[in-house]
């Protein structure tokens, strides 16, 4: 064969991979992603112009063509080429002083630059150059110096073709092939991506290694592989986070297997970094998009029904109407609720939304009597009152199907709440309302903007201020119990808390206490806010959790901190400024028996922390919650076969797409109750969701118990009984007292149940409705008498320490932690202490 021929025949032509499939990738990713779409083509790669500094008679040799001659010692005895020049790592050639073969290096240059008329050259021409080009040196020598060239088509992209040559061995001596190669392999990072790519998996020859080099290597794919920014940005084309260190393992396997010269010295020159990771990261993109695409195709779907992404097109008929939100935006006790209720009792029919089931039952009441028809709707409870038009309702429970005059969302900042807000959110975006009056403080209020923005729907504000200042008293109690007066409110965040201080002040004082706190039914601490609210009593001071700060209308004069630090389930923290103004915030209620508000705390350490609360602007809030309805979580479920529904909840958290302005809401309680369910067989996905929404308190073993003897019976179709005793009477300790409470919670669960499955499988729906209110009543009746040492609700747990500053009078004087937290920004404290867990 001739020589020529022989090379032309070596000429291998690697045409390009469909490019369909990378543009659709790089389309998703800016789509998914954080901007900038950071592996496209570099301008650099484009730019295969000549230097404007050069002979016009010079052309570039690309590189990889110039670095084979240069170290076959060609150029320098060639004929035809001369180095005049290396800029940008590239040779420039120029003919030779021989004078006659410029037509040659023309040619030769054409190859690289792609043609001077941009028409590129033939192979066989490249060949016959080189093969002249051989005919001059020693060694380059017929198939053996072909066998390393191939010719790149760049992918029908508006570049020219370019001329590669994959580099020989190394030269043994654990160093680089030559100078001429380091000079060469630098460019190597200006280059497109998607030609090293195939430069990768078109190299037959590898390169050979130093240990140390071969070293550095594998630490730089360490580095991908652990790198939280390759991870995170391998998301825009469907690598999923699980996914990605397989991906990346296998992609190292493949470079080792291949690693072209230029491209591993090159990225042996950057280290294991970042730098390095970034500049594999598109190569490594490239490989995926050819080695996996059923994984990517796998994950893709499970990612597209897990899109939280838009989440105002979920209410199509909400879209389709043209609604006018109306923010009600001030501080406490301004007038927000009763304006926007106004607007709710001249309306032909509205929904009212409360963000408690007391607050609902206050409005239901306040309604009725002011002569509207109005019926309720709480999780447990159903009042339909005949000819009823209008409806108060807990925000989870609002329908968004029906069509309203007028809806009224009460407490609209509930919207970034990390647990509830999904509530708030889904009905600001779909209740089907021509006039939607939403009340909050103004921390929601540009969410509420930006909102209504993507809805379409016309926003007017009005603003508020509170009738009458806030007055903080400077002078506190004292750490005195002695010192509390007729009208106020003591608020502590335990309820053992809450027990201790309603002991201390009924035995050392003559005031008598109400109490209110979350684990008491809405019943029974509507019933103690009566008793405090009613003049002709003996019960003139409440002492409340937190469950009091919510648009609760009390007859409080003074509202009394007696800590500033609440256990947030993992530890003690300063309780937030945002909710140290809506407690003191009940104090001087307009229309109250004192419509003068005070506030102060119980240990003048305390003191400060409250008027840097009361003083603090309202934090703007940047995300609101969401979550997924059923139907979202079944189709995530289509993508994923045998998976719990733990574990199916687990990962529609991992790989749920969400836009800038929303959050998950955290659901820990909602899979601890699927984990709990997971003993129960043939339960529906659909049951299993509805069962986990339940309120039962995951701390109480038997709520859980309970709940697990619900959905069992449920599951075998068997009619679900309470199966559980009225209590004999109201309790004697705390013990029993604690009894109540749980039964009653069990109670309210089966009623919740009731409404949210058929209603034939929980037939005692009556049985259950009578022992909830004589639960309540016992629970009321228990309180009124209530003076003994709080339990804790947790079996088994250590009791905590003895207190060294233990008053003679039996009760204990709490730490100031508010005051810790202040030393300890300034750095003079230096561990905050834990603390025992709430149970309210
Ligand atoms: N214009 C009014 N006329 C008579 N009473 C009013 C008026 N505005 C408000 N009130 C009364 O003032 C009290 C506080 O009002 P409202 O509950 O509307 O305050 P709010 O701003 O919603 O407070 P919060 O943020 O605590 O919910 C209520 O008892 C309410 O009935
Ligand atoms: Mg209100």
């Amino acid at each position: 064969m001739a020589r020529g021929a022989a090379a032309a025949s070596l000429l291998r032509i690697c045409r390009s991979r469909d490019n369909g499939s990378r543009n659709g990738a790089l389309l998703s990713y800016r789509r998914f992603g954080s901007g900038s779409g950071q592996f496209g083509r570099s301008a650099a790669s484009r730019d295969r112009g000549l230097d404007p500094n050069l002979d016009a008679r010079c052309r570039p040799v690309s590189r990889s063509l110039g670095q084979l001659l240069l170290r076959k010692n060609l150029l320098c005895r060639s004929p035809y080429f001369r180095v005049v020049s290396a800029v940008d790592a590239r040779l420039y050639c120029s003919s030779a002083d021989k004078g006659k073969d410029l037509e040659d290096a023309r040619v030769f240059g054409s190859g690289v630059m792609g043609g001077e008329n941009g028409d590129g050259v033939e192979s066989s021409k490249f060949a016959e150059c080189l093969d002249r080009l051989a005919e001059d040196g020693d060694d380059l020598k017929g198939e053996n110096a072909c066998e390393s060239i191939s010719f790149v088509d760049n992918g029908g992209s508006d570049e020219s073709e370019e001329w590669h040559m994959v580099m020989g061995e190394e030269d043994g001596s654990g160093g680089s092939v030559s100078s001429t190669v380091d000079v060469a392999y630098k460019n190597v990072g200006s280059r497109d991506p998607v030609d090293l790519y195939r430069e990768l998996r078109d190299s037959e020859e590898r390169a050979n290694l130093s240990r140390d080099k071969w070293k550095i290597l594998q630490e730089i794919f360490r580095c991908l592989a652990e790198s939280p920014w390759a991870s995170n940005q391998a998301l825009a084309i469907y690598i999923g986070m699980s996914f990605f260190p397989t991906a990346a393992r296998k992609f190292q396997t493949f470079f080792s297997k291949k690693r072209p010269a230029d491209i591993t010295m090159y990225l042996i020159s950057l280290g294991p970094s970042q730098e390095a990771v970034k500049f594999l990261f598109p190569i490594f993109v490239e490989f995926c998009l050819e080695e996996f695409p059923d994984e990517i195709k796998r994950f893709r779907g499970m990612i597209e029904s897990a899109d939280l992404t838009k989440p105002h097109t979920w209410f199509p008929f909400a879209r389709a109407m043209k609604r006018k939100i109306i923010y009600h935006c001030g501080p406490t006790n301004s007038g927000k609720t009763y304006n926007a209720l106004q607007r709710f009792m001249e309306a032909k029919n509205g929904v009212y939304c409360s963000p408690l089931r007391l607050l609902a039952m206050e409005v239901f009441d306040k309604v009725n009597s002011l002569g509207v028809y109005c019926s309720l709707h709480t999780g447990q409870e159903k009042k339909n009152v005949p000819f009823s038009n209008h409806v108060a309702c807990t925000v989870e429970m609002v329908s968004t199907d029906h069509l309203y005059d007028v809806a009224v969302i009460d407490e609209i900042q509930m919207m970034a709440d990390p647990y509830r807000g999904y509530a708030w959110t889904r009905a600001l975006l779909g209740l089907k309302a021509d006039e939607i009056h939403v009340c909050g403080d103004p921390s929601v209020l540009n969410m509420v903007r930006k909102i209504c923005s993507d809805t379409g729907d016309e926003l007017q504000e009005c603003h508020y201020d509170r009738f009458k200042p806030l007055v903080v008293e400077a002078k506190t109690l004292l750490g005195d119990l002695r010192n509390v007066r007729s009208g106020d409110c003591v608020v502590a965040f335990s309820r053992r808390e809450i027990f201790e201080v309603k002991l201390a002040i009924e035995k050392h004082t003559n005031h008598r206490c109400c109490v209110i706190y979350g684990a008491l039914p809405p019943e029974t601490r509507r019933q103690q806010a009566n008793l405090f609210n009613d003049q002709d009593n003996e019960y003139d001071v409440l002492v409340a959790s937190d469950a009091v700060g919510m648009g609760l209308n009390l007859n409080i004069r003074r509202v009394v901190f007696y800590t500033l630090s609440k256990y947030n389930g993992d530890k003690m923290v300063p309780v937030p400024a945002s909710q140290v103004k809506q407690i003191a915030g009940r104090a001087g209620r307009r229309g109250s028996r004192y419509p003068d508000g005070l506030t102060t705390t119980f240990e003048l350490n305390d003191l400060e922390y409250l008027i840097e609360c009361l003083k603090e602007p309202f934090e703007e809030v940047k995300k609101v919650g969401l979550f997924p309805f059923f139907e979202q979580v079944e189709l995530f479920a289509c993508q994923l076969s045998n998976v719990t529904f733990c574990k199916l909840l687990e990962k529609f958290g991992e790989n749920c797409r969400l836009d800038g302005s929303y959050f998950l809401c955290r659901h820990d309680h909602i899979k601890k109750v699927a984990n709990m369910l997971e003993k129960v067989p043939g339960l529906s996905l659909e049951d299993r969701f509805n069962f986990c929404f339940a309120p039962v308190n995951v701390r109480d073993p038997k709520s859980m118990y309970h709940l697990l003897r619900f959905a069992t019976a449920y599951s075998q179709n068997l009619p679900v009984n309470i199966a559980m005793g009225m209590p004999k009477g109201s309790a004697r300790n705390d013990a029993e007292l604690l009894d109540l409470e749980t039964k009653h919670q069990v109670v309210s669960m089966y009623l919740w149940l009731s409404h949210h499955f058929e209603e034939e499988t929980f037939p005692y729906v009556k049985k259950a409705e009578a022992m909830a209110t004589g639960i309540a009543e016992l629970l009321g009746q228990s309180l009124k008498v209530a003076n003994w040492k709080p339990e804790s609700r947790q079996a088994g747990k250590p009791k905590p320490k003895e207190k060294p500053e233990q008053k003679e009078d039996g009760y204990e004087r709490p730490q100031s932690l508010a005051k810790l937290f202040s030393l300890r920004r300034q750095n003079k404290v230096p561990e905050i202490p834990h603390a025992e867990k709430l149970s309210t």
